[in-house]
């Protein structure tokens, strides 16, 4: 039987609000997420439960137990081997992990098996990467709103090699009862959805940028890079910029990589076929 293949597309928190805490300490959150072309990429066959990592990141990844792929599979009780080959970097803010779960629990449905109730207990970021679309993430990340087609956004990732701890960047935040999203209205350009997106935030950018001052000078370089809108995406380093062409994506990404920085040009992801 041949390979099951699976995309982990990278995930984007265009807007990040956290507008609260709960008992257990977990936040609650209102978050505009995209998901790019750019991501992970699963193989999955039949066979004893195994994880193998390859790719560009793979040395940032242990393949032992707590791997997010192996902990999707063990919580469907599926035995299956896993290949990952890891294109996004590791701890950046853009649901690698979660992204990978999530492929790794598409893939398990394709061949048969039940997705499990409760997805997020693998991390926060789980259901809304299962469905690897256009949302309004709430809650603590289990209330997904799907959104309709977003306009063609060319942007680029970029990252400057370091990784940041999301508990301590939540636990950095000075205030926690923050105003929810805006209404989200159907956006029918790029300059509808900038001109919303400036009156939005993403809460944890303040503090990120205190525990990693490189986030700082990542976010200069890319507002002076020809982008028309940039932020950082969850609890970071990655940070995003979006252009009016992709030309001028491809240009920007070329000059931030001169940094040492990890930067790509991409687009948003196409929608997974429905199965
Ligand atoms: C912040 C976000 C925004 O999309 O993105 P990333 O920076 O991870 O990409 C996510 O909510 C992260 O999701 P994920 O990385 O799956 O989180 P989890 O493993 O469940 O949680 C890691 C830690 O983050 C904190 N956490 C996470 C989610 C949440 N709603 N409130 C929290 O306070 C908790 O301290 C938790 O122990
Ligand atoms: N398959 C995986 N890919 C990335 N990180 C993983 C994976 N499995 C477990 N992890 C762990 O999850 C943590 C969060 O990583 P990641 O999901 O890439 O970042 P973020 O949550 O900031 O988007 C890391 O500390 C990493 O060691």
């Amino acid at each position: 039987m041949s390979d099951l293949v699976e995309p982990a597309p990278a995930k984007l928190n265009l807007a990040l609000h956290v507008t609260g805490r709960r008992n257990d300490g977990y936040h609650l959150l209102d978050s505009l997420v995209v998901f790019a072309k750019a991501g992970d990429q699963l193989r999955l066959r039949p066979g004893p439960l195994s994880l193998q990592i390859d790719g560009p990141f793979a040395a940032g990844l242990d393949s032992d137990g707590d791997n997010l792929c192996l902990r999707a599979a063990r919580l469907v009780g599926a035995d299956v081997s896993i290949s990952l080959t890891k294109n996004l970097p590791v701890a950046s803010g853009i649901g690698g992990g979660s992204a990978d779960a999530a492929a790794v629990l598409r893939g398990l449905a394709r061949m048969g098996h039940l997705l499990p109730d409760a997805p997020e207990k693998l991390g926060a970021d789980v259901p809304v990467c299962l469905l690897s679309a256009p949302a309004r993430m709430q809650g603590v990340g289990e209330i997904i709103t799907p959104l309709s087609a977003l306009p063609a956004l060319p942007l680029v990732l970029v990252n400057p090699g370091v990784g940041v701890s999301t508990p301590q960047v939540f636990k950095a935040m000075a205030t926690r009862d923050n105003p929810p999203l805006p209404p989200i209205p159907k956006f029918n350009d790029l300059t509808g959805l900038v001109n919303w997106l400036t009156r939005t935030r993403n809460d944890l950018e303040a503090p990120a940028c205190q525990i990693c001052p490189q986030i700082s000078d990542v976010l200069q370089v890319l507002a002076a890079s020809g982008a028309i809108f940039s932020r950082m995406s969850g609890s970071g380093a990655t940070c995003f910029g979006l252009y009016d062409s992709p030309a001028k994506a491809e240009m920007a990404a070329q000059s931030l990589k001169q940094h040492g920085w990890w930067a790509v040009a991409t687009e948003l992801a196409q929608p997974l076929p429905q199965r």
